[in-house]
C-alpha cells in the first residue's frame, strides 16, 4: 500500500449489510466512546425494523435499506466511509478503499455478505438476485419476459415460483421435490397447490390464470396448466408454470450458437414443435436463450433465473492475507468470531461457523443468523478489548427460522430435515390440506427438529421441547393429537 494511512480507527467493520450494521450498533452501545469506522460499498445500509423476539431462540424482523447518513446520525462516533474496500493487509492493520484511501484498524470485522453462484458467469441472460439493483434489473426483464427458466430449490427459487405474474415460468430443480433446502417431501406437496390457487392479495383481473395440477410421475415433470376460460380481450397470455424434477443445466445458449452448430438436434420441449434445429429452423431464433437440461429438454426462454446459492464475499479484496476457509469458501471463525488471522473477525454470510455445533443448530445463510452473529462479533470484540469473559450466546443452541413461503407461515426449528441424523430418527407428520403442516423429528425419544407450516401455534412449545430434551417416548403418535392442547400438556 502506497499511500498514506489517514486514520487508525478502534474498530473497523467491512461491509453494510445486517451482519455490519448490527455489529455496529452493539460496539456502539457497549463502548459509546469508541471510534468506529464502518466502510461500504453501497450509498445505502441495511437496517432492522419491527424487531420481535417470538420465542427463546425465534426472532422476527423486517429488513428496510436506508441511506447510511441515518446511521452517522445515531451514533456521533461512527464514520461511514465508501466506496468498498479494496485491499486488507493484516500484518499492518490496514485497509484500502476503491478509491485509494488507507485506513488503519486495532479490531476489524468483516461482513461483506456473499454473492450468488451463478450458474455461469458473464451471461446477459442469465441472472441473480442479490441486492437492489439486482432485484430491480430482474424485474425490468421480467416486465418483458414471455418465458423465464428459474433453476434452483432454494429460498430465492420458492419465492419467485409464487411471485412472478403474467409470464410462463419453467422450475427446474435438482431433487425429487420442491424446495429441498428448507422442507422435505411431504411439505412440498402440502405447499403445490397454493401454486394453482388465487393469492390472497390478487387484485383483478388477475394476470396468470387458475391452475389444475397434475401429479407428477418419478422423474416426469409436473405441469399446472391454465385452467380458466378466460373472457375475451382480458388476459392473452395463457402463462403456465411447469417444474421440471430431477435434472440439472447442462448447457445455456443461444440461437446464434444454434445457428453455428446447426447438426445438433435437441428434444422437443412441451407442447412445441421447434426444437429439433436441424430440421425445423422456422422457429429458431424466437428465444434470446437456451437451456439444455440433463433430462434431455431444451427450452427456449426470456431469461435464465440462476437461483443456486451464494457464495460467500472475500475476492478480490482479501487476497495476500492467509485467512483459513471452510470448504464452502467462507472465511473460517472460532466460537469468538474470530477469523485465523489476528484482530480479525467475521459474521454473517461471508464467514463459516467452525466452533463445535450444538447438536441442534447449523448455519444457514439467513438474515436472522446474519444478525446474530454481528451482535455476537460485537459483544466479542467490545469484551477482547475490556478484557471481559464471553461464551458462546444462546441463540446457537437452537437453530431457529420463521419465514413466508407460499403465503404460509413457516417455522422451522433445530434439525428440521433430519441433517446429519442419518436413519437414527423418528418422523411425526400432521398435515391438514390447505391449513397447516406439522412434522416432527425424534431421536432417541426425543425432539430434535420441527417444521410448522400454517398458524400452528406449537412453535413455543416445540422449541421447550427441543430445549429441555424431555424424553417423549412415553407419548409417541399423542404428541401431534390436534384434541390435545399440547401447552396444556407440557406445562
Ligand atoms: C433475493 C434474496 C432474498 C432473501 N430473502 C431472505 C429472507 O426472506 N429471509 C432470510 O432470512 N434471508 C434471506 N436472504 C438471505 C439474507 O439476505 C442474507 O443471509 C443476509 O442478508 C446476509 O447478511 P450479511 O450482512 O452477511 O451480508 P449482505 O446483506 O450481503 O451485506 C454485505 C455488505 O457488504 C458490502 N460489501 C461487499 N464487499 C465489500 C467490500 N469489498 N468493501 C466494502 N463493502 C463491501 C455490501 O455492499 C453489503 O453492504 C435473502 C437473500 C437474497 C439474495
Ligand atoms: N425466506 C427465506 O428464508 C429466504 C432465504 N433466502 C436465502 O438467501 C440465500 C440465497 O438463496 P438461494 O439462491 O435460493 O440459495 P439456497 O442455498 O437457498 O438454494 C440454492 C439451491 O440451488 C441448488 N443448486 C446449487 N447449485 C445448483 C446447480 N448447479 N444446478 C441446479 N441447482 C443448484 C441447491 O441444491 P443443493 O442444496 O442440492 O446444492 C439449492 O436447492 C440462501 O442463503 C437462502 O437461504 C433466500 C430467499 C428467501
Amino acid at each position: 500500500m502506497a499511500h498514506k494511512k489517514e486514520k487508525t480507527f478502534q474498530f473497523m467493520i467491512v461491509g453494510g449489510g445486517i451482519a455490519g450494521v448490527t455489529c455496529v450498533e452493539q460496539l456502539s452501545s457497549q463502548i459509546p466512546s469508541a471510534d468506529i469506522a464502518l466502510i461500504t460499498a453501497g450509498s445505502h445500509i441495511k437496517a432492522v425494523t419491527n424487531y420481535k423476539q417470538v420465542s427463546k431462540t425465534l426472532e422476527e424482523f423486517d429488513v428496510e435499506e436506508r441511506p447510511s447518513s441515518v446511521l452517522e446520525a445515531r451514533f456521533p462516533n461512527l464514520t461511514v466511509i465508501h466506496p468498498a474496500v479494496k485491499s486488507l493487509n493484516t500484518q499492518s492493520h490496514t485497509v484500502e478503499t476503491a478509491d485509494g484511501r488507507v485506513f488503519g484498524y486495532e479490531k476489524l470485522c468483516i461482513c461483506s455478505g456473499g454473492r450468488p453462484k451463478l450458474l455461469t458467469q458473464d451471461n446477459p441472460y442469465v441472472l441473480g438476485i442479490r441486492d437492489t439493483d439486482s432485484a430491480q434489473a430482474f424485474q425490468k426483464q421480467l416486465s418483458k419476459a414471455k418465458r423465464i427458466v428459474i433453476v434452483g430449490n432454494g429460498g430465492i427459487a420458492l419465492e419467485l415460483v409464487y411471485e412472478v405474474e403474467g409470464c410462463e415460468v419453467i422450475w427446474a430443480v435438482k431433487d425429487k421435490a420442491i424446495g429441498n433446502t428448507f422442507f422435505d417431501a411431504g411439505a412440498a406437496q402440502f405447499l403445490i397447490p397454493s401454486l394453482e390457487a388465487d393469492k390472497p392479495e390478487r387484485a383483478a383481473p388477475c394476470r396468470r390464470p387458475r391452475y389444475t395440477t397434475e401429479e407428477p410421475a418419478a422423474g416426469a415433470s409436473q405441469t399446472f396448466t391454465a385452467g380458466l376460460s378466460l373472457p375475451h380481450g382480458l388476459v392473452t397470455d395463457l402463462s403456465s408454470f411447469s417444474v421440471e424434477y430431477e435434472c440439472e443445466v447442462e448447457k445455456i445458449f443461444t440461437a446464434e450458437d444454434l445457428h453455428n452448430s446447426p447438426q445438433q438436434t435437441l428434444r422437443p420441449e412441451n407442447g412445441e414443435n421447434w426444437v429439433c434445429c436441424s430440421d425445423s429452423s422456422a422457429n429458431l431464433g424466437t428465444w434470446p436463450v437456451y437451456i439444455l437440461l440433463t433430462n434431455g429438454k431444451t427450452f427456449g426462454c426470456d431469461f435464465v433465473v440462476s437461483a443456486t446459492g451464494v457464495v460467500p464475499n472475500t475476492e478480490p479484496f482479501l487476497h495476500g492475507n492467509n485467512f483459513a476457509l471452510a470448504d464452502d469458501a467462507g472465511l473460517q471463525v472460532d466460537d469468538h468470531m474470530m477469523t485465523s488471522e489476528p484482530d480479525v473477525y467475521a459474521a454473517g454470510d461471508v464467514c463459516t461457523a467452525c466452533w463445535e455445533h450444538s447438536p441442534l443448530w447449523q448455519q444457514m445463510r439467513l438474515w436472522t443468523q446474519a444478525r446474530q452473529m454481528g451482535w455476537y462479533a460485537g459483544r466479542c470484540m467490545a469484551a477482547h478489548v475490556l478484557s471481559e469473559p464471553i461464551e458462546l450466546d444462546f441463540c446457537f443452541e437452537l437453530f431457529s427460522h420463521i419465514t413466508k413461503f407460499f403465503n404460509y407461515k413457516v417455522v422451522l426449528l433445530g434439525k428440521f430435515n433430519a441433517q446429519g441424523l442419518g436413519p437414527n430418527h423418528e418422523l411425526l407428520v400432521r398435515c391438514t390440506k390447505g391449513q397447516e403442516y406439522v412434522k416432527v423429528v425424534l431421536s432417541g425419544g426425543k425432539m430434535v427438529g420441527a417444521v410448522l407450516i400454517g398458524e400452528t401455534d406449537l412453535e413455543e412449545t416445540f422449541e421447550n421441547l427441543m430445549l429441555n430434551q424431555m424424553d417423549l417416548t412415553q407419548y409417541g403418535e399423542e404428541l401431534l393429537n390436534p384434541n390435545i392442547d399440547i401447552e396444556d400438556y407440557f406445562d
